[in-house]
């Protein structure tokens, strides 16, 4: 294999951190491709000709993407199937059958294997339960959260992605509530046989979206003990504000010291569900290179940036990594 597995890289090279690509659904908008949708970045993969024509304009979109982030130092890079849960997917778009669905995350995923080639790392992005319905940046998953049957949500997306030989991770990201990231944690390597990691939805005071203290995120893993799935292997924060993004860290590595971490904020902006729009928030009042210091130091192992951060970003984490460590 080209690659050494993630998991024995993370524990043979202790200083070894990798840079992630940047926020990707932001950076396809940003190149013409209408994602206020609600599949959203899953869009250009829904049209037949993405897949049937070569010269397809969103399909050299997605590959020049894919390219500058590379190009920028990004050497672990995600699919773009945030939102191509089966439900979502099903209920919005033409594709209306597992056997039509597992077709569609093949597709991406070996597409994306094709553009990135066999050195770098590559993740199956599945974005949280809340995607489907916007709630994501509040975690308000209604009265009733611990009732939610979140494995027949996210099944159909992990059976692909579990058997899929092109995937080194599974990255659940952007999780703003405490039920959701105990349902993940309580299924074992038979439900989740590939290494993963939960990208944590956070405040920017600090608390998961929905109120949970990071103390008690760590409690709750420590209290698993012997029993958590192996393939766990790293825990973060992602699509949370730039400018808290190293407090939040450093507290989830004062709780958790041992366990790799792993982070990538937004832009700052804050993101209006209902126009699916960014809205600008503060200055940044940090520059990419504290940030990403401050997330070495607290035990960062994968760092790169979430929505509406660009090659540009990810060039400055590049260049961050290279300088302290
Ligand atoms: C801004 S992305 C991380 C999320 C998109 C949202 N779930 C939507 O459907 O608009
Ligand atoms: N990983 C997704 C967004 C998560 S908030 C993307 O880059 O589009
Ligand atoms: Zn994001």
């Amino acid at each position: 294999m080209v690659r050494i597995p993630l998991k024995q890289l993370l524990v043979e090279n202790p200083q070894k951190v990798l840079v992630l690509d940047g926020g990707q659904g932001t950076e396809l908008e940003n190149r013409g491709i209408k994602v206020a949708n609600p599949v959203w970045s899953t869009i250009p993969f829904i049209n037949e000709s993405f897949w049937s024509d070569e010269s397809s304009d969103h399909r050299r979109i997605v590959k020049e993407m894919y390219n500058d982030f590379m190009r920028s130092g990004a050497e672990i890079l995600m699919t773009i199937t945030y939102q191509t849960s089966f439900k979502s997917v099903s209920e919005n778009t033409p594709i209306k059958t597992m056997e039509a669905y597992d077709r569609l995350l093949s597709r991406i995923v070996d597409f994306s294997r094709q553009c990135i080639g066999d050195r770098n790392y590559l993740i199956g992005c599945i974005g949280p339960w809340g995607a489907h319905v916007c709630c994501e940046f509040t975690g308000n998953y209604g009265p009733r959260p611990e009732n939610i049957d979140y494995y027949q949500y996210f099944k159909p997306q992990l059976d692909n992605f579990n058997t899929n030989d092109n995937l080194d991770l599974i990255g659940f990201e952007t999780i703003p509530n405490i039920h959701e990231i105990k349902a993940i944690l309580s299924w074992d390597e038979a439900v989740l046989s590939k290494p993963f990691y939960i990208g944590l939805s956070v405040h920017e005071h600090g608390t998961l979206r929905d109120g949970t203290t990071m103390k008690e995120v760590a409690q709750m893993i420590e209290d698993l003990g012997d029993k958590i799935n192996p393939n766990f292997l790293l825990l973060g924060i992602n699509c949370v504000s730039f400018n808290s993004s190293p407090d939040i860290l450093s507290t989830l590595h004062e709780h958790l010291p041992d366990f790799p971490l792993l982070a990538y904020p937004n832009s700052g902006e804050i993101y209006d569900t209902e126009k699916k729009i960014w809205l600008s928030n503060t200055d940044k009042l940090n520059s990419w290179d504290t940030v990403v210091r401050r997330y070495i130091n607290s035990g960062a192992r994968i760092i790169g940036g979430c929505c509406r951060t660009t090659p540009k970003d990810i060039e400055e984490v590049a260049a961050a990594v290279r300088r302290y460590t």
